[in-house]
C-alpha cells in the first residue's frame, strides 16, 4: 500500500515553474529539467503529492483506467492484454480498492455429524467468524479441563479399588488405560465441534484480492490435507483439513490471473464453473490422499475475475473461459506508449514520487534526476514524442537510482545517480550486446574504416533495447545452372528472403541477370538471433549491389531498413539503439529508412560521433555507401530512371547532424 504523503504540489496543469539548478538545461535539445518536468516547481520528489488510491496512480491507460472504474460498480470481470510492466496488477489490485468492503464475509466450516466426509459451510460478516471460532474454543477448553478433572478422578477411582480393594494391580493398571483412552477419544469429538476459518476477512480493509498468477490446483480450486492418521482414534478431523483456494479468498474481491493460458486445462475448466456458479466445493485434489474422499459444501466465488496477460495468453487460453470473462465484462489492450505533454511529463515526476513512496527507503529524487528519468522514457518510447509505460522496468531504473544514493549516504538521488543506475541497469541482453562488441573488436571482426566489395555493416537488435553491427558480405559468381541464392551458417531462410526482396530491384537496372548467378551471402558472426530478415533487407541489397557492380562499400557507414520490391526503404525497429551500437563500433556515418528519423532518441554521447542519414530509396542507400567512382555514377543513372533519388542529396551533401529527437 502506498504510503500517505503530504500534499505540496499540485502535478496537474497550474504547477508553477522550478527554479534553482532544475532550470538549467538537460538535454542537448536545451530542454531544462522543468521542461522535462512539464513546468513543475519542485525541488525533490518529497514536494510530489501522492494519491491514497491505487486507480489514482496509474499513469496512462486511460482506457484500463475507465474500464476498471465501469466494472467495479458493475462487478464486471475484465481481460487485460498488454506488454509486461504496464500496470495490470496495479489496475487488478486498484480494483479490490473499489469494490465495498461493507458486503465481505468470513467463512466457516464445521463438522458434519451425520457424514464427516461432508463438512458444512457457514457464511457469517466479515469479523464474526474469529468470534465464534473464539466462543468454541473456550467452551472447548472449558469442557476439556472438566473431562481431564472428571478421567482424573475415575482413573485414581480405579486405580485405587484395584490396589486397596480387589487387590489386582495389572487389572487395575489395564483399566485405568482404558478409561484414559476412552476419555481421549471423546476428546476429539470435541475438537471435532471447533469450526474451522476457512476465509477469514476480518482485517480487510478492502476488498480481497487474491493472486493466483501461476497458482497450482489447490492453490487456486482449494485442498484437503491428507490425514496419514486415519484410525485409532487419532484422525484429524476432515473440515479441519479443508484449506481455502484463491477463488474463495477473492469472493466479493478480485481474483487475479497474469499469463491465464499457463493454467492448466482442467484447472481453467473448474474455473469457469467457479464463475458461473459463483460458488464452489472444496475436495482434495490429489486422487491418492486422503483429502479426495471429503467434500464440503459449496464456498461462494462470488469474485470479479481480472485476467492478464500477452497476445499469446489470449489465443492459449481456454475459448470458453474467454467467451465467460468476455460476456460477462470487459476486454482491454494496454497501451506501450503516452503522448510527450507537460501533464504527461509531471505525471512521470508523480511516478517517481510514487516508487519512492513505495519503496520506503530510497532517499528522494531532486529536479534534476527525475528529469533524467523523463529523457529515459522518451529513449525507450522508441516513437518520437511519445513516453514509455513499461514501467515496470523504468521502476527498476528509479530504484537503482535510489540505491546507489542510499549506499552512498546521499540526502538525495541525484541526477549523476540516475545516469550512474543507466549503465548498471543495462538489460541481459545489452550486456551480451556489449561483450560482443567488444569480442568482435579483438578479432577484428567490426570494420569501419576504408572501403570493401560485398561488404556491408549492417544493424541488428538482440532482445529489445540492444543494437549490434552485423555485417554483410556478398559475392556474385556464375551459376552451373538457375542462380541460387547461398547462405553461410544458419541464416539461408534469411538471406533467401532478403536476396527475393532485393531481386526485383536489382533486376531492373542490373547488367546482368541476377537468375543465372550465385549469389553468396555470409552474415559475418551472427548466431540464430539478432537478424531479422526483413530489417536486413536494405543491407543484403547494397551488399549483392556492390558485389555485382565491384564498386567498394565505405565501411564507416552502418544501415539498417526493409527494402520494398519497389526500392522503397521502409521502416523497422529498434533505431535508436542500432545507431547507437554503430556510433560505439566506431562507424562515422548510420543509413536509416526516412520514415523512423523521428524515433531516434540517441543518447547525448553519442549523437556528436555519427551522422544519421535518413533515406526513403535504394538509390539513396547506394549514394551514401558507395564510394565515389565512375561505375557509381553510372550505377545511379541507372537507377534513377527507377527509383529517382530525391534533388540534392548526394554523397558530399548528407542531411548534415543527427536529427533532433
Ligand atoms: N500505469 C502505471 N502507472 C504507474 N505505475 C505503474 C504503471 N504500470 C506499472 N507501474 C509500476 O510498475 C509496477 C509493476 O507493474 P504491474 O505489476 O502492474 O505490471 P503488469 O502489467 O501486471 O506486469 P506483468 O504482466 O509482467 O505482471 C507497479 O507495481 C507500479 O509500481
Amino acid at each position: 500500500m502506498p504510503s500517505e504523503r503530504t500534499h505540496c504540489v499540485n502535478t496537474g496543469p497550474t504547477a508553477r515553474t522550478a527554479t534553482g539548478d532544475a532550470s538549467a538545461p538537460a538535454t542537448a535539445e536545451g530542454e531544462s529539467a522543468v521542461d522535462l518536468l512539464g513546468g513543475l516547481d519542485i525541488e525533490t520528489t518529497d514536494d510530489v503529492a501522492v494519491p491514497d488510491r491505487l486507480i489514482d496512480q496509474v499513469i496512462g491507460q486511460d482506457d484500463a483506467r475507465d474500464v476498471v472504474l465501469k466494472a467495479a460498480t458493475q462487478r464486471r470481470h475484465v481481460m487485460m492484454i498488454g506488454s509486461p510492466g504496464t500496470g495490470k496488477s496495479m489496475l487488478a489490485k486498484a480494483m479490490s480498492q473499489l469494490l465495498p468492503r461493507e458486503e465481505l464475509q468470513d467463512v466457516l466450516v464445521y463438522h458434519n455429524p451425520e457424514d464427516g466426509n461432508q463438512p458444512t459451510v457457514r457464511m457469517v460478516p466479515a469479523g464474526r467468524g474469529r468470534e465464534i471460532i473464539e466462543t468454541h474454543r473456550v467452551e472447548t477448553r472449558k469442557r476439556g479441563q472438566l473431562r481431564s478433572l472428571v478421567m482424573w478422578l475415575v482413573v485414581v477411582a480405579v486405580l485405587g479399588y484395584a490396589l486397596f480393594v480387589a487387590g489386582e494391580p495389572l487389572v487395575g493398571i489395564i483399566a485405568a488405560a482404558i478409561v484414559f483412552y476412552v476419555f481421549r477419544v471423546g476428546g476429539r469429538t470435541q475438537r471435532a465441534s471447533v469450526p474451522n476459518l476457512l476465509v477469514d476477512n476480518g482485517d480487510q480493509q478492502t476488498a480481497p484480492f487474491a493472486d493466483a498468477t501461476g497458482a497450482h490446483a489447490g492453490a487456486l480450486l482449494g485442498d484437503v490435507r491428507h490425514d496419514p492418521y486415519q484410525s485409532g482414534g487419532l484422525a484429524t478431523p476432515s473440515h479441519d483439513r479443508v484449506e481455502a483456494g484463491a477463488i474463495h479468498k477473492a469472493s466479493r474481491g478480485v481474483l487475479f490471473v497474469d499469463e491465464i493460458n499457463t493454467l492448466d486445462i482442467r484447472s481453467q475448466q473448474k474455473l469457469m464453473t467457479a464463475i458461473q456458479e459463483g460458488e464452489f466445493s472444496i475436495t482434495g485434489q490429489s486422487e491418492q490422499s486422503s483429502g479426495a474422499m471429503v467434500k464440503t459444501d459449496p464456498v461462494p466465488t462470488d469474485f470479479v475475475m481480472m485476467a492478464a496477460g500477452n497476445l499469446d495468453a489470449m489465443e492459449n487460453m481456454h475459448p470458453a473461459l474467454r467467451s465467460r470473462i468476455k460476456g460477462y465484462g470487459y476486454e482491454v489492450y494496454m497501451d506501450d506508449t503516452i503522448a510527450d505533454t507537460p501533464e504527461t511529463r509531471r505525471q512521470f515526476a508523480r511516478f517517481v514520487a510514487q516508487e519512492v513512496a513505495r519503496d520506503g527507503r530510497l532517499p528522494a529524487f531532486e529536479a534534476a534526476a527525475v528529469a533524467e528519468v523523463v529523457l529515459e522514457a522518451q529513449r525507450r518510447a522508441g516513437r518520437k514524442g511519445h513516453l514509455t509505460l513499461a514501467f515496470r522496468n523504468l521502476g527498476g531504473l528509479v530504484r537503482v537510482a535510489g540505491d546507489i544514493a542510499r549506499a552512498e549516504d546521499a540526502e538525495y538521488t541525484t541526477r549523476d545517480h540516475v545516469l550512474r543506475a543507466k549503465r548498471r541497469a543495462r538489460s541481459i541482453e545489452q550486456q551480451l550486446a556489449d561483450q560482443y562488441i567488444a569480442r568482435r573488436r579483438e578479432y577484428d571482426l567490426s570494420l569501419v574504416e576504408g572501403s570493401v566489395v560485398g561488404r556491408v555493416n549492417g544493424l541488428a537488435v538482440m532482445g529489445e533495447d540492444s543494437g549490434i553491427v552485423l555485417p554483410v558480405v556478398a559475392a556474385v559468381t556464375p551459376a552451373q545452372g538457375s542462380g541460387e541464392v547461398i547462405a553461410t551458417g544458419k541464416l539461408q531462410a534469411v538471406a533467401t528472403e532478403a536476396v527475393n526482396n532485393v531481386s526485383a530491384v536489382v533486376k531492373k537496372y542490373a547488367r546482368v541477370d541476377l537468375d543465372e548467378m550465385d549469389v553468396h551471402v555470409q552474415f559475418v558472426g551472427a548466431g540464430e538471433g539478432g537478424v531479422d530478415g526483413d530489417s536486413a533487407s536494405v543491407t543484403v541489397a547494397a551488399a549483392v549491389v556492390s558485389a555485382l557492380e565491384g564498386i567498394p562499400v565505405d565501411q564507416s557507414v552502418a544501415m539498417t531498413g526493409s527494402l520494398s520490391v519497389r526500392g522503397d526503404v521502409l521502416p523497422v525497429g529498434g533505431v535508436t539503439y542500432k545507431i547507437e551500437a554503430a556510433a560505439k563500433a566506431g562507424a562515422k556515418t548510420v543509413v536509416i529508412p526516412a520514415a523512423n528519423a523521428q524515433d531516434v532518441l540517441v543518447e547525448a554521447e553519442f549523437r556528436e560521433q555519427v551522422d544519421v542519414v535518413p533515406v526513403s530509396n535504394i538509390s539513396e542507400v547506394l549514394n551514401v555507401a558507395l564510394v565515389d567512382a565512375v561505375e557509381k555514377s553510372s550505377l545511379l543513372d541507372r537507377l534513377s530512371a527507377y527509383a529517382p533519388a530525391p534533388p540534392g542529396r548526394d554523397r558530399n551533401r548528407r542531411s548534415g547532424p543527427t536529427p533532433a529527437p
